[in-house]
Protein backbone atom coordinates (compact mmCIF):
# COMPACT_ATOMS: atom_id res chain seq x y z
CA UNK A 1 0.00 0.00 0.00
CA UNK A 2 1.59 3.54 -0.86
CA UNK A 3 2.51 5.38 1.38
CA UNK A 4 -0.22 8.18 2.51
CA UNK A 5 2.24 11.25 2.16
CA UNK A 6 2.58 9.93 -1.63
CA UNK A 7 -0.67 11.33 -2.18
CA UNK A 8 0.23 15.13 -0.08
CA UNK A 9 3.54 15.39 -2.53
CA UNK A 10 1.82 15.29 -5.65
CA UNK A 11 1.92 18.53 -7.42
CA UNK A 12 -1.35 20.17 -7.31
CA UNK A 13 -0.16 23.37 -9.96
CA UNK A 14 -1.49 21.66 -13.62
CA UNK A 15 -4.96 21.59 -12.07
CA UNK A 16 -5.51 25.13 -11.13
CA UNK A 17 -6.76 27.44 -13.48
CA UNK A 18 -3.89 30.25 -14.77
CA UNK A 19 -5.55 33.10 -12.49
CA UNK A 20 -6.35 31.00 -9.57
CA UNK A 21 -2.18 30.34 -9.82
CA UNK A 22 -1.50 33.57 -10.19
CA UNK A 23 -3.50 35.07 -6.87
CA UNK A 24 -1.90 31.68 -5.57
CA UNK A 25 1.42 32.88 -5.91
CA UNK A 26 0.91 36.13 -4.82
CA UNK A 27 -0.54 35.47 -1.30
CA UNK A 28 1.96 32.62 -0.82
CA UNK A 29 4.49 35.45 -1.27
CA UNK A 30 2.76 37.46 0.95
CA UNK A 31 1.98 34.86 3.85
CA UNK A 32 6.00 32.69 4.06
CA UNK A 33 7.17 33.35 7.40
CA UNK A 34 9.03 36.51 6.69
CA UNK A 35 8.09 39.09 9.67
CA UNK A 36 11.36 41.18 9.53
CA UNK A 37 11.50 40.79 13.23
CA UNK A 38 12.73 37.37 13.02
CA UNK A 39 14.56 37.18 10.27
CA UNK A 40 17.00 40.13 10.59
CA UNK A 41 17.74 41.70 13.95
CA UNK A 42 17.45 45.50 13.68
CA UNK A 43 17.76 48.59 15.43
CA UNK A 44 16.56 52.06 15.62
CA UNK A 45 19.92 53.98 14.76
CA UNK A 46 19.03 57.34 16.88
CA UNK A 47 19.29 55.41 19.92
CA UNK A 48 21.47 52.51 19.47
CA UNK A 49 24.59 51.77 17.91
CA UNK A 50 23.82 49.13 14.90
CA UNK A 51 25.62 46.18 16.96
CA UNK A 52 23.93 46.66 20.33
CA UNK A 53 20.42 44.89 19.38
CA UNK A 54 20.70 41.72 21.58
CA UNK A 55 16.75 39.89 21.31
CA UNK A 56 16.80 37.84 18.30
CA UNK A 57 13.58 35.77 18.06
CA UNK A 58 13.43 32.68 16.46
CA UNK A 59 11.05 31.42 13.74
CA UNK A 60 8.99 29.19 15.99
CA UNK A 61 7.62 32.05 18.36
CA UNK A 62 4.90 33.67 17.28
CA UNK A 63 5.32 37.19 15.99
CA UNK A 64 4.04 40.15 18.12
CA UNK A 65 2.68 42.27 15.85
CA UNK A 66 1.21 44.83 17.99
CA UNK A 67 4.22 47.10 16.94
CA UNK A 68 3.33 47.68 13.59
CA UNK A 69 -0.34 49.25 14.21
CA UNK A 70 0.49 51.41 17.75
CA UNK A 71 -1.11 54.18 18.72
CA UNK A 72 -0.21 57.26 17.47
CA UNK A 73 1.50 58.67 20.88
CA UNK A 74 3.29 55.41 20.57
CA UNK A 75 6.65 56.86 19.11
CA UNK A 76 9.93 58.30 20.14
CA UNK A 77 11.54 61.48 19.42
CA UNK A 78 14.18 61.23 16.43
CA UNK A 79 16.16 64.63 16.19
CA UNK A 80 17.79 64.98 13.28
CA UNK A 81 19.57 67.54 11.79
CA UNK A 82 21.12 67.44 8.21
CA UNK A 83 23.29 70.72 8.17
CA UNK A 84 24.58 73.05 10.71
CA UNK A 85 27.75 76.09 10.91
CA UNK A 86 30.24 75.41 13.41
CA UNK A 87 33.47 77.47 14.50
CA UNK A 88 36.15 75.58 15.88
CA UNK A 89 39.35 76.96 17.63
CA UNK A 90 42.59 75.18 18.10
CA UNK A 91 44.39 75.73 20.96
CA UNK A 92 47.00 78.87 21.46
CA UNK A 93 50.36 77.70 22.32
CA UNK A 94 51.40 78.46 26.06
CA UNK A 95 54.03 81.08 26.50
CA UNK A 96 57.88 80.60 26.74
CA UNK A 97 59.34 81.39 30.52
CA UNK A 98 62.24 83.47 31.59
CA UNK A 99 64.06 82.23 34.40
CA UNK A 100 67.54 81.29 35.77
CA UNK A 101 68.93 78.89 37.59
CA UNK A 102 69.05 79.69 41.20
CA UNK A 103 71.00 77.32 43.35
CA UNK A 104 73.74 78.55 46.74
CA UNK A 105 77.24 79.99 45.61
CA UNK A 106 75.77 80.69 41.92
CA UNK A 107 75.32 84.30 41.74
CA UNK A 108 74.07 84.82 38.01
CA UNK A 109 72.88 81.50 37.10
CA UNK A 110 72.22 80.59 32.99
CA UNK A 111 68.79 80.85 31.80
CA UNK A 112 66.41 77.74 31.87
CA UNK A 113 62.71 79.12 31.34
CA UNK A 114 61.01 75.91 29.69
CA UNK A 115 59.39 76.13 26.64
CA UNK A 116 55.31 76.97 26.55
CA UNK A 117 53.15 73.65 25.34
CA UNK A 118 51.23 73.26 22.31
CA UNK A 119 47.58 73.84 21.88
CA UNK A 120 45.46 71.19 21.42
CA UNK A 121 44.17 70.20 17.94
CA UNK A 122 40.88 69.77 16.54
CA UNK A 123 39.99 66.25 14.69
CA UNK A 124 37.61 65.00 12.45
CA UNK A 125 36.40 61.16 12.14
CA UNK A 126 33.61 59.49 10.33
CA UNK A 127 31.60 57.18 12.38
CA UNK A 128 28.98 54.18 12.00
CA UNK A 129 25.80 54.16 13.66
CA UNK A 130 25.86 58.11 13.49
CA UNK A 131 22.69 59.47 11.62
CA UNK A 132 22.57 62.99 12.61
CA UNK A 133 24.00 66.09 13.42
CA UNK A 134 22.67 67.24 15.95
CA UNK A 135 25.36 67.18 18.50
CA UNK A 136 27.33 68.82 16.48
CA UNK A 137 24.98 71.50 15.63
CA UNK A 138 24.08 72.12 19.49
CA UNK A 139 27.54 73.28 20.33
CA UNK A 140 28.25 76.32 18.09
CA UNK A 141 31.74 76.58 18.84
CA UNK A 142 34.28 74.16 19.55
CA UNK A 143 37.16 75.39 21.57
CA UNK A 144 40.57 73.31 21.78
CA UNK A 145 42.81 73.99 24.96
CA UNK A 146 45.32 76.30 25.18
CA UNK A 147 48.86 74.54 25.70
CA UNK A 148 50.39 75.64 29.56
CA UNK A 149 53.06 78.04 29.85
CA UNK A 150 56.76 77.13 30.63
CA UNK A 151 58.05 76.77 34.44
CA UNK A 152 61.44 77.26 35.89
CA UNK A 153 64.09 74.53 36.20
CA UNK A 154 63.75 73.89 32.39
CA UNK A 155 59.92 72.51 32.79
CA UNK A 156 58.49 72.23 29.47
CA UNK A 157 54.32 73.27 29.70
CA UNK A 158 51.38 71.05 29.20
CA UNK A 159 49.95 70.41 25.44
CA UNK A 160 46.40 71.34 25.06
CA UNK A 161 43.76 68.70 24.95
CA UNK A 162 42.56 67.83 21.76
CA UNK A 163 39.14 67.79 20.61
CA UNK A 164 37.48 64.99 18.18
CA UNK A 165 34.41 65.76 16.30
CA UNK A 166 32.65 62.75 15.30
CA UNK A 167 30.24 62.47 11.88
CA UNK A 168 27.95 60.36 10.40
CA UNK A 169 29.26 58.45 7.36
CA UNK A 170 28.38 60.88 4.38
CA UNK A 171 28.84 63.99 5.67
CA UNK A 172 30.84 66.62 3.37
CA UNK A 173 32.90 69.49 5.12
CA UNK A 174 33.52 73.00 3.49
CA UNK A 175 35.19 75.84 4.62
CA UNK A 176 33.44 78.80 5.22
CA UNK A 177 36.05 81.13 6.30
CA UNK A 178 39.75 81.17 8.35
CA UNK A 179 41.99 83.29 10.57
CA UNK A 180 44.96 82.16 11.05
CA UNK A 181 47.40 84.00 13.37
CA UNK A 182 50.16 81.98 12.06
CA UNK A 183 49.33 83.70 8.35
CA UNK A 184 48.70 86.87 9.34
CA UNK A 185 51.83 87.19 11.12
CA UNK A 186 53.72 86.05 7.75
CA UNK A 187 51.45 88.96 5.80
CA UNK A 188 52.36 91.56 8.54
CA UNK A 189 56.29 90.63 7.96
CA UNK A 190 56.36 90.57 4.64
CA UNK A 191 54.42 94.27 4.27
CA UNK A 192 57.18 95.34 6.32
CA UNK A 193 60.05 93.96 4.88
CA UNK A 194 58.75 95.69 1.62
CA UNK A 195 58.15 98.61 2.92
CA UNK A 196 61.50 98.76 4.67
CA UNK A 197 62.80 97.89 1.11
CA UNK A 198 61.04 100.24 -1.09
CA UNK A 199 62.44 102.90 1.64
CA UNK A 200 65.73 101.85 1.36
CA UNK A 201 65.52 101.68 -2.37
CA UNK A 202 64.27 105.53 -2.08
CA UNK A 203 67.22 106.94 -0.52
CA UNK A 204 69.63 104.56 -2.76
CA UNK A 205 68.36 106.94 -5.23
CA UNK A 206 68.43 110.35 -3.75
CA UNK A 207 71.70 109.27 -1.69
CA UNK A 208 75.19 111.44 -3.12
CA UNK A 209 77.79 108.31 -2.84
CA UNK A 210 80.31 111.40 -2.30
CA UNK A 211 78.60 112.64 0.78
CA UNK A 212 79.74 110.72 3.83
CA UNK A 213 76.55 112.34 6.09
CA UNK A 214 74.47 111.01 3.97
CA UNK A 215 75.69 107.25 4.19
CA UNK A 216 75.91 107.72 8.26
CA UNK A 217 71.96 108.95 8.42
CA UNK A 218 70.74 105.91 5.95
CA UNK A 219 72.23 103.49 7.91
CA UNK A 220 71.02 105.23 11.32
CA UNK A 221 66.86 104.91 9.97
CA UNK A 222 67.38 101.11 8.93
CA UNK A 223 68.32 99.81 12.33
CA UNK A 224 65.69 101.74 13.62
CA UNK A 225 63.20 100.25 11.37
CA UNK A 226 64.15 96.65 12.16
CA UNK A 227 63.67 97.06 16.18
CA UNK A 228 60.15 97.62 16.56
CA UNK A 229 58.86 96.44 19.81
CA UNK A 230 56.29 93.64 19.55
CA UNK A 231 54.46 93.06 23.10
CA UNK A 232 52.57 90.70 21.33
CA UNK A 233 55.64 87.91 20.41
CA UNK A 234 57.69 88.15 23.70
CA UNK A 235 57.18 87.72 27.31
CA UNK A 236 59.66 89.47 29.81
CA UNK A 237 60.51 88.20 33.33
CA UNK A 238 57.52 88.94 35.43
CA UNK A 239 59.55 91.41 37.78
CA UNK A 240 59.76 93.59 34.67
CA UNK A 241 58.40 96.87 33.93
CA UNK A 242 56.60 97.91 30.84
CA UNK A 243 59.35 100.51 29.95
CA UNK A 244 62.00 97.40 29.67
CA UNK A 245 60.67 96.75 26.39
CA UNK A 246 62.26 99.53 25.54
CA UNK A 247 65.43 98.98 26.46
CA UNK A 248 65.73 94.88 25.34
CA UNK A 249 67.37 94.44 21.92
CA UNK A 250 64.82 91.67 21.17
CA UNK A 251 66.03 89.17 18.03
CA UNK A 252 64.05 88.70 14.88
CA UNK A 253 60.89 86.63 15.50
CA UNK A 254 59.09 84.71 12.83
CA UNK A 255 55.79 82.76 13.65
CA UNK A 256 56.24 79.20 13.92
CA UNK A 257 54.01 76.12 13.88
CA UNK A 258 53.69 72.76 14.75
CA UNK A 259 55.59 69.78 12.27
CA UNK A 260 51.70 68.48 12.52
CA UNK A 261 50.48 71.21 10.37
CA UNK A 262 51.70 69.86 7.45
CA UNK A 263 48.66 66.82 7.66
CA UNK A 264 45.96 69.56 7.82
CA UNK A 265 44.15 69.48 4.76
CA UNK A 266 44.72 72.21 2.18
CA UNK A 267 42.75 75.55 2.10
CA UNK A 268 39.80 75.85 1.42
CA UNK A 269 38.89 72.74 3.29
CA UNK A 270 36.75 70.62 1.14
CA UNK A 271 35.94 67.20 2.56
CA UNK A 272 33.72 64.34 0.98
CA UNK A 273 33.70 61.74 4.07
CA UNK A 274 31.84 59.00 2.16
CA UNK A 275 33.57 56.31 4.01
CA UNK A 276 34.39 54.94 8.10
CA UNK A 277 37.62 56.10 9.17
CA UNK A 278 39.78 54.10 11.38
CA UNK A 279 41.53 56.98 12.21
CA UNK A 280 40.68 60.43 13.36
CA UNK A 281 42.18 63.00 10.59
CA UNK A 282 43.69 66.74 11.95
CA UNK A 283 41.32 69.38 10.86
CA UNK A 284 43.31 72.45 12.66
CA UNK A 285 46.63 71.99 14.32
CA UNK A 286 46.81 74.02 17.45
CA UNK A 287 49.00 76.67 17.78
CA UNK A 288 53.20 75.98 18.54
CA UNK A 289 54.25 77.06 22.47
CA UNK A 290 56.53 79.61 23.00
CA UNK A 291 60.04 79.65 23.49
CA UNK A 292 61.85 79.58 26.97
CA UNK A 293 64.50 82.76 27.73
CA UNK A 294 67.88 79.67 27.16
CA UNK A 295 66.58 79.59 23.30
CA UNK A 296 68.14 83.08 23.04
CA UNK A 297 71.06 83.08 24.80
CA UNK A 298 74.03 84.41 22.36
CA UNK A 299 77.96 85.16 23.27
CA UNK A 300 76.82 88.66 23.87
CA UNK A 301 74.02 88.03 25.56
CA UNK A 302 74.21 85.40 28.28
CA UNK A 303 71.11 85.92 30.48
CA UNK A 304 68.11 86.96 28.01
CA UNK A 305 65.36 88.71 30.09
CA UNK A 306 62.83 87.56 27.47
CA UNK A 307 60.81 84.35 26.21
CA UNK A 308 58.81 83.98 23.08
CA UNK A 309 54.63 83.87 23.28
CA UNK A 310 53.27 80.98 21.74
CA UNK A 311 51.52 81.12 18.28
CA UNK A 312 47.51 81.36 18.51
CA UNK A 313 45.64 78.85 17.46
CA UNK A 314 43.67 78.93 14.00
CA UNK A 315 40.04 79.48 13.76
CA UNK A 316 38.31 77.76 11.45
CA UNK A 317 34.21 78.71 10.36
CA UNK A 318 32.79 75.10 8.63
CA UNK A 319 29.89 74.41 6.99
CA UNK A 320 28.81 70.60 7.96
CA UNK A 321 26.22 68.65 5.55
CA UNK A 322 25.47 65.55 6.09
CA UNK A 323 25.53 63.65 1.61
CA UNK A 324 23.98 60.32 2.55
CA UNK A 325 21.44 60.36 4.84
CA UNK A 326 20.47 56.69 4.40
CA UNK A 327 21.21 53.21 2.11
CA UNK A 328 17.38 53.60 1.26
CA UNK A 329 15.37 56.28 1.70
CA UNK A 330 11.08 55.54 1.50
CA UNK A 331 9.54 58.31 -0.89
CA UNK A 332 5.31 57.89 -1.78
CA UNK A 333 2.79 59.63 -0.80
CA UNK A 334 1.45 61.10 2.62
CA UNK A 335 -0.58 58.21 4.57
CA UNK A 336 1.21 55.60 1.65
CA UNK A 337 2.67 53.57 5.03
CA UNK A 338 5.82 54.50 5.08
CA UNK A 339 6.51 54.56 8.33
CA UNK A 340 4.86 51.52 9.08
CA UNK A 341 7.54 49.48 6.66
CA UNK A 342 10.07 51.06 8.52
CA UNK A 343 9.09 49.51 11.64
CA UNK A 344 8.24 46.46 10.01
CA UNK A 345 11.93 46.43 8.77
CA UNK A 346 13.57 47.79 12.02
CA UNK A 347 13.23 48.60 15.33
CA UNK A 348 12.38 52.14 14.90
CA UNK A 349 9.62 54.17 16.21
CA UNK A 350 8.45 56.23 14.25
CA UNK A 351 5.37 57.86 14.47
CA UNK A 352 2.43 56.02 12.49
CA UNK A 353 -1.17 57.11 12.22
CA UNK A 354 -4.16 57.16 9.66
CA UNK A 355 -3.50 60.79 8.74
CA UNK A 356 -1.23 62.70 6.21
CA UNK A 357 1.84 64.15 7.12
CA UNK A 358 2.12 62.03 9.93
CA UNK A 359 6.00 62.21 9.61
CA UNK A 360 7.34 65.92 9.59
CA UNK A 361 10.97 65.32 9.66
CA UNK A 362 13.02 62.25 8.58
CA UNK A 363 13.76 59.32 10.90
CA UNK A 364 16.32 56.32 10.02
CA UNK A 365 16.27 52.47 11.03
CA UNK A 366 19.05 50.45 10.77
CA UNK A 367 18.81 47.25 9.31
CA UNK A 368 21.55 44.13 10.61
CA UNK A 369 21.64 41.72 8.14
CA UNK A 370 24.26 38.96 9.89
CA UNK A 371 23.23 37.08 13.18
CA UNK A 372 25.84 38.80 15.30
CA UNK A 373 28.14 35.67 15.25
CA UNK A 374 29.72 36.33 11.31
CA UNK A 375 27.30 34.37 10.11
CA UNK A 376 25.31 36.79 7.27
CA UNK A 377 21.90 36.58 6.43
CA UNK A 378 21.17 37.29 3.66
CA UNK A 379 24.20 36.24 0.87
CA UNK A 380 25.84 39.22 -0.79
CA UNK A 381 29.02 40.24 -2.38
CA UNK A 382 28.36 43.60 -0.41
CA UNK A 383 30.34 42.78 2.75
CA UNK A 384 27.62 44.77 4.47
CA UNK A 385 26.38 43.64 8.07
CA UNK A 386 23.86 46.68 7.94
CA UNK A 387 22.00 49.16 5.89
CA UNK A 388 20.08 51.95 6.85
CA UNK A 389 16.67 53.33 5.81
CA UNK A 390 15.08 56.34 6.01
CA UNK A 391 11.69 57.09 6.59
CA UNK A 392 11.13 60.96 4.61
CA UNK A 393 7.78 62.78 4.69
CA UNK A 394 5.23 62.36 2.03
CA UNK A 395 5.68 63.93 -0.84
CA UNK A 396 2.69 65.54 -2.15
CA UNK A 397 1.66 67.33 -5.79
CA UNK A 398 3.78 70.40 -6.09
CA UNK A 399 6.07 69.60 -3.90
CA UNK A 400 8.61 71.01 -5.94
CA UNK A 401 6.73 74.21 -5.86
CA UNK A 402 7.14 74.44 -2.13
CA UNK A 403 3.81 72.52 -1.26
CA UNK A 404 3.29 70.40 1.55
CA UNK A 405 6.31 70.18 3.69
CA UNK A 406 8.49 71.95 1.37
CA UNK A 407 11.50 71.55 -0.61
CA UNK A 408 13.35 70.49 2.50
CA UNK A 409 12.15 66.67 2.43
CA UNK A 410 12.65 66.68 -1.50
CA UNK A 411 16.20 67.50 -0.63
CA UNK A 412 16.41 64.28 1.33
CA UNK A 413 15.52 62.04 -1.08
CA UNK A 414 18.28 63.72 -2.89
CA UNK A 415 20.94 62.45 -0.02
CA UNK A 416 19.42 58.68 -0.28
CA UNK A 417 21.83 56.08 -2.20
CA UNK A 418 18.71 53.73 -3.33
CA UNK A 419 15.38 54.98 -3.61
CA UNK A 420 12.03 52.15 -2.56
CA UNK A 421 9.02 54.14 -4.11
CA UNK A 422 6.50 53.24 -1.32
CA UNK A 423 2.75 52.98 -3.12
CA UNK A 424 -0.75 52.44 -1.71
CA UNK A 425 -2.12 49.28 -3.57
CA UNK A 426 -5.83 50.46 -2.38
CA UNK A 427 -5.41 53.81 -3.41
CA UNK A 428 -6.34 53.39 -7.04
CA UNK A 429 -3.70 53.40 -10.25
CA UNK A 430 -0.17 52.48 -8.71
CA UNK A 431 1.22 53.11 -11.72
CA UNK A 432 -0.31 56.19 -11.98
CA UNK A 433 1.07 57.29 -8.10
CA UNK A 434 4.21 56.16 -9.28
CA UNK A 435 4.62 58.41 -12.33
CA UNK A 436 3.55 61.06 -10.37
CA UNK A 437 6.14 60.91 -7.57
CA UNK A 438 8.91 60.53 -10.33
CA UNK A 439 7.44 63.65 -12.03
CA UNK A 440 7.99 65.55 -8.60
CA UNK A 441 11.51 64.55 -8.40
CA UNK A 442 12.21 65.19 -11.80
CA UNK A 443 10.63 69.02 -11.11
CA UNK A 444 12.77 69.53 -8.09
CA UNK A 445 16.14 68.16 -9.94
CA UNK A 446 15.00 70.79 -13.10
CA UNK A 447 14.22 73.34 -10.15
CA UNK A 448 17.36 72.96 -8.31
CA UNK A 449 19.30 73.39 -11.65
CA UNK A 450 21.19 70.31 -11.97
CA UNK A 451 19.12 68.62 -14.75
CA UNK A 452 21.71 66.31 -15.64
CA UNK A 453 20.44 66.90 -19.73
CA UNK A 454 21.41 70.17 -19.71
CA UNK A 455 24.75 69.88 -17.85
CA UNK A 456 26.04 66.30 -19.13
CA UNK A 457 26.25 68.08 -22.73
CA UNK A 458 28.17 70.67 -21.61
CA UNK A 459 30.54 68.67 -19.68
CA UNK A 460 31.39 66.67 -22.66
CA UNK A 461 34.22 68.82 -24.26
CA UNK A 462 36.14 67.54 -27.68
CA UNK A 463 39.53 67.31 -26.00
CA UNK A 464 42.18 68.23 -29.28
CA UNK A 465 45.42 68.40 -28.21
CA UNK A 466 46.04 70.29 -31.47
CA UNK A 467 43.63 73.32 -31.39
CA UNK A 468 44.70 76.38 -30.63
CA UNK A 469 45.72 77.71 -27.22
CA UNK A 470 42.26 79.73 -26.66
CA UNK A 471 40.70 76.51 -26.56
CA UNK A 472 42.58 74.69 -24.39
CA UNK A 473 41.62 78.24 -21.75
CA UNK A 474 38.01 77.80 -22.53
CA UNK A 475 38.72 73.64 -20.61
CA UNK A 476 40.84 75.58 -17.96
CA UNK A 477 38.20 78.07 -17.48
CA UNK A 478 36.03 75.38 -16.40
CA UNK A 479 37.77 73.93 -13.43
CA UNK A 480 35.15 74.22 -10.37
CA UNK A 481 35.88 77.92 -8.69
CA UNK A 482 37.41 78.36 -5.78
CA UNK A 483 35.22 77.51 -2.90
CA UNK A 484 35.76 80.35 -0.28
CA UNK A 485 33.50 82.11 -2.76
CA UNK A 486 30.30 82.02 -0.05
CA UNK A 487 27.29 83.46 -1.41
CA UNK A 488 27.24 87.13 -0.37
CA UNK A 489 24.59 85.99 1.95
CA UNK A 490 27.38 83.84 3.70
CA UNK A 491 25.97 80.51 2.70
CA UNK A 492 28.23 78.11 0.18
CA UNK A 493 26.72 76.31 -2.92
CA UNK A 494 24.71 73.57 -3.04
CA UNK A 495 26.43 70.12 -3.09
CA UNK A 496 26.70 68.15 -6.11
CA UNK A 497 24.20 65.17 -5.89
CA UNK A 498 24.30 61.98 -7.82
CA UNK A 499 20.88 62.47 -10.76
CA UNK A 500 18.12 61.08 -9.23
CA UNK A 501 17.08 59.34 -11.99
CA UNK A 502 20.81 57.14 -11.97
CA UNK A 503 20.01 55.70 -8.45
CA UNK A 504 18.87 52.40 -8.28
CA UNK A 505 15.22 52.08 -7.12
CA UNK A 506 12.16 49.25 -7.02
CA UNK A 507 8.71 49.86 -5.65
CA UNK A 508 6.63 48.84 -2.31
CA UNK A 509 3.42 47.83 -3.17
CA UNK A 510 1.57 48.28 0.48
CA UNK A 511 -1.53 47.21 1.82
CA UNK A 512 -1.32 44.26 -0.06
CA UNK A 513 -3.71 42.51 2.80
CA UNK A 514 -6.43 44.56 1.60
CA UNK A 515 -9.12 43.15 -0.63
CA UNK A 516 -9.14 43.84 -4.17
CA UNK A 517 -5.30 44.44 -4.44
CA UNK A 518 -4.31 42.05 -6.75
CA UNK A 519 -5.16 43.78 -9.87
CA UNK A 520 -3.33 46.78 -9.20
CA UNK A 521 -0.60 45.17 -8.09
CA UNK A 522 -0.29 42.94 -11.57
CA UNK A 523 -0.58 46.17 -13.73
CA UNK A 524 2.19 47.19 -11.75
CA UNK A 525 4.37 44.57 -12.26
CA UNK A 526 3.28 44.78 -16.50
CA UNK A 527 4.73 48.24 -16.18
CA UNK A 528 7.98 47.68 -14.52
CA UNK A 529 8.40 44.95 -16.44
CA UNK A 530 8.04 46.84 -19.32
CA UNK A 531 10.61 49.78 -18.23
CA UNK A 532 13.29 47.09 -17.42
CA UNK A 533 13.13 45.60 -21.02
CA UNK A 534 13.23 49.26 -22.55
CA UNK A 535 9.37 48.60 -23.56
CA UNK A 536 7.92 51.78 -21.83
CA UNK A 537 9.91 55.37 -20.93
CA UNK A 538 11.29 55.40 -17.95
CA UNK A 539 8.76 56.97 -15.13
CA UNK A 540 11.39 59.92 -15.49
CA UNK A 541 11.91 60.30 -18.64
CA UNK A 542 15.18 59.94 -19.18
CA UNK A 543 17.00 57.40 -21.46
CA UNK A 544 20.31 56.66 -19.70
CA UNK A 545 18.49 56.00 -16.70
CA UNK A 546 18.45 52.94 -14.07
CA UNK A 547 16.32 50.40 -14.80
CA UNK A 548 18.32 46.80 -15.06
CA UNK A 549 17.11 45.86 -12.03
CA UNK A 550 13.62 47.49 -11.40
CA UNK A 551 10.96 45.26 -9.27
CA UNK A 552 7.68 45.40 -7.32
CA UNK A 553 7.78 43.94 -3.87
CA UNK A 554 3.97 43.30 -2.90
CA UNK A 555 3.58 43.72 1.10
CA UNK A 556 1.38 44.00 4.23
CA UNK A 557 3.38 46.32 6.51
CA UNK A 558 0.41 46.10 9.11
CA UNK A 559 0.92 42.26 9.26
CA UNK A 560 5.20 42.04 8.99
CA UNK A 561 3.96 40.31 5.84
CA UNK A 562 6.39 40.13 2.40
CA UNK A 563 9.06 42.47 3.76
CA UNK A 564 11.77 40.14 3.99
CA UNK A 565 12.20 40.20 0.26
CA UNK A 566 13.18 43.76 0.88
CA UNK A 567 16.80 43.21 2.61
CA UNK A 568 17.90 40.85 0.15
CA UNK A 569 16.91 43.35 -2.48
CA UNK A 570 18.70 46.09 -1.17
CA UNK A 571 22.03 44.27 -0.58
CA UNK A 572 21.88 43.10 -4.09
CA UNK A 573 21.54 46.89 -5.33
CA UNK A 574 23.96 48.09 -2.71
CA UNK A 575 26.95 45.38 -4.56
N1 LIG B 1 -4.12 47.51 5.86
C1 LIG B 1 -2.92 48.06 5.88
N2 LIG B 1 -2.76 49.27 6.42
C2 LIG B 1 -1.53 49.82 6.44
C3 LIG B 1 -0.42 49.14 5.87
N3 LIG B 1 0.66 49.96 6.02
C4 LIG B 1 0.25 51.06 6.65
N4 LIG B 1 -1.07 50.99 6.92
C5 LIG B 1 -1.88 52.01 7.59
O1 LIG B 1 -1.82 53.22 6.85
C6 LIG B 1 -1.84 54.34 7.71
C7 LIG B 1 -0.71 55.26 7.39
O2 LIG B 1 0.50 54.64 7.70
P1 LIG B 1 1.85 55.45 7.93
O3 LIG B 1 2.91 54.42 8.05
O4 LIG B 1 1.73 56.44 9.02
O5 LIG B 1 1.96 56.21 6.55
P2 LIG B 1 3.11 57.21 6.07
O6 LIG B 1 3.37 56.94 4.64
O7 LIG B 1 4.26 57.15 6.98
O8 LIG B 1 2.39 58.60 6.18
P3 LIG B 1 3.06 60.06 6.35
O9 LIG B 1 4.00 59.99 7.50
O10 LIG B 1 1.92 60.95 6.62
O11 LIG B 1 3.73 60.38 5.07
C8 LIG B 1 -1.79 53.78 9.13
O12 LIG B 1 -3.09 53.81 9.65
C9 LIG B 1 -1.32 52.37 8.96
O13 LIG B 1 -1.82 51.50 9.96
C10 LIG B 1 -0.62 47.87 5.30
O14 LIG B 1 0.28 47.22 4.77
N5 LIG B 1 -1.90 47.37 5.32
MG1 LIG C 1 5.15 58.46 8.16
Amino acid sequence: MAHPRVFFSLPVRPFLSRRARCSRLFLQDLRRPCVARNRFQSTNAAAETPHSSKNFVSDEVAPDLSHLDPSPEDYSRFIFQDKCRVKIHAGSGGHGCVSYLREKYVEEGPPNGGDGGSGGGIYIQTVEGLTSLHKLARRGIIRASRGRNGQGKSKGGKRGEDVLLQVPVGTVVREVSRYDPVEVEWARIKAAEEASYLAKEEKEVWRDPDDPEDEEGFEETEEAEFNPIQHDRWVLHPAAKPSDFLMVQFPKSYPRRQNIAAMEPKSPIWLDLSKPMDKPMLLAAGGIGGLGNPHFSTRTMGRPKFASRGEGGMMLELDFELKLLADVGLVGKPNAGKSTLLRSLTNSRTRIGNWEFTTLSPSIGTVITDDMKGRPLVESKARRTHFTIADIPGLVEGAHLDRGLGLGFLRHIDRAGILAFVVDLSLGDPVQELQKLWHELGEYERMRGTDPDSTEEDDLIEWNPFAENADRRHILDREPAPISNTNPDGSLPPLAMTPLHLKPWFVVATKADLENTQDQFRDLQKYLSGVRDGSIEHPSGHERAWKEKVCVVPVSAKRGEGVSRIPKLVMELLE
